[in-house]
């Protein structure tokens, strides 16, 4: 029987066991008066109830720049790109603390991970950044993101963080991203300029309707408005997440979204997850190199969804990094499934053919005991 899978709705929230939560700038700050810390300990509150059933929160919280202005005693948000960037640097080591004080009364522990756009568009960098936050992520750490902003220049910022919550969601194949914002959520036009607007419940991630609703750009503090929101569900969907754009100061919000109720407004994918992570990653990268597997191998891959080790292997071809995506055929050519590859082609020959536990004797090191982790792996 074919595998029908629906595209997610609300109850994709109620089981989501990863969630990515974006904190916008426009909420954690207390008018301009610096970080809201109590209102970040409400939240903190919430996603260490989350935690506690089980499920992984990743945090992308913005507020550096505007923690740091006010630290240093700036009235206005400044427009030179280096002095963002200093008031980044100063704001960034009061938000880690303030999450990082809060968690622990939770006993919970927060890390700080501050990544650009390189760390995501690049491929080594991107498995590398995975590979971090999976970890800290099983160590049950709470990984608290932010753009890097000391070192981003203009052309390459992500500038907003609703988009990197949703490349966050990609890279960790999140069910779920719930964006937090000053708005109940998204509204048929901007609620600040319209007091007539009408709050949107429910909506396709893809829906080209919606970008004509954001209008107005953001509010003093934050960056993209609503329109790096439907653009960051657009992108969430790709791997299949929900987007629900939720008001942060709703009292127990991330509870209560998660335990069904009907709040702000939920952005759905088009595809179920597992078809949408499959399109994107079958989509999304050039072929580097080609695998040949021998037929257990084949099997265990297609008939139990297992990852591709080196054991299996017969013969390689191409040049390939580590990262690169790379095809695997069977013995007459035919293809048989696509990844991304831990090793690049030079590693890779000489551990072909080799059980996982001598990787590390033959190469010095040992990045993975897989040549192609499942989670990177397309059966086509
Ligand atoms: N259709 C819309 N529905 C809701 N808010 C909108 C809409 N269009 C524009 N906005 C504006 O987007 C703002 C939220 O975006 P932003 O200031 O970037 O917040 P954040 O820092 O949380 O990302 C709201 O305060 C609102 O004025
Ligand atoms: N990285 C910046 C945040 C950028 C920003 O404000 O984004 P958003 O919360 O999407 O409006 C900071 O920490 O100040």
């Amino acid at each position: 029987m074919a595998n029908i899978e629906q595209a997610p709705g609300r109850e994709a929230l109620t089981r989501a066991r990863r969630v990515v939560v974006k904190i916008g700038s426009a909420l954690l700050t207390n008018d301009g008066r610096g970080l809201d810390e109590a209102a970040i300990g409400g939240w903190v509150d919430q996603i260490a109830a989350l935690h506690a059933r089980g499920i992984e929160v990743v945090l992308v919280s913005s507020g550096a720049v505007a923690a740091g202005m006010v630290r240093l005693g700036w009235g206005a948000r400044p427009s030179a790109v280096h002095e963002l960037q200093a008031a980044a640097a100063v704001g960034q080591t009061s938000l880690a603390q303030c999450y990082e004080g809060h968690f622990a009364r939770h006993g919970l522990r927060s890390a700080q991970i501050l990544l650009t756009h390189d760390d995501l568009s690049n491929r080594k960098r991107y498995l590398n950044a995975r590979s971090a936050l999976r970890t800290l992520v099983s160590l049950r750490v709470i990984p608290v993101i932010n753009e890097n902003d000391t070192v981003v220049t203009d052309e390459i910022r992500f500038g907003d963080n609703d988009t990197l919550g949703a490349l966050v969601a990609n890279l960790l194949e999140a069910e779920a991203l719930v964006i937090l914002t000053d708005q109940e959520g998204l509204f048929d036009a901007d609620p600040r300029s319209n007091p007539a607007a009408q709050l949107v419940l429910d909506g396709r991630a893809g829906d080209p309707r919606l970008a004509a609703m954001a209008g107005g750009g953001s509010g003093v503090l934050g960056r993209g408005g609503m329109t790096t929101k439907i653009r960051a569900a657009r992108l969430a969907a790709r791997s299949g997440a929900v987007t629900a754009i939720a008001s942060g100061r709703q009292m127990d919000v991330l509870t209560r979204l998660v335990d069904g109720e009907h709040l702000g407004t939920l952005l759905r994918p088009e595809h179920a997850p597992l078809a949408a992570r499959k399109r994107w990653l079958a989509g999304q990268l050039q072929v580097r190199g080609s695998l040949t597997l021998d037929a257990g191998a084949i099997s265990v891959l297609r008939e139990r969804g297992s990852s591709l080790l080196p054991v299996g292997v017969k013969a390689l071809s191409g040049s390939f990094v580590r990262g690169d995506m790379v095809v695997c055929v069977d013995e007459q050519g035919e293809r048989v499934a696509k990844g991304l590859a831990n090793y690049g082609s030079d590693e890779a020959a000489r551990i072909l053919g080799q059980p996982s536990h001598r990787i590390e004797s033959i190469l010095g090191y040992m990045e993975a005991p897989e040549l192609i982790h499942r989670d990177n792996l397309v059966v086509l």
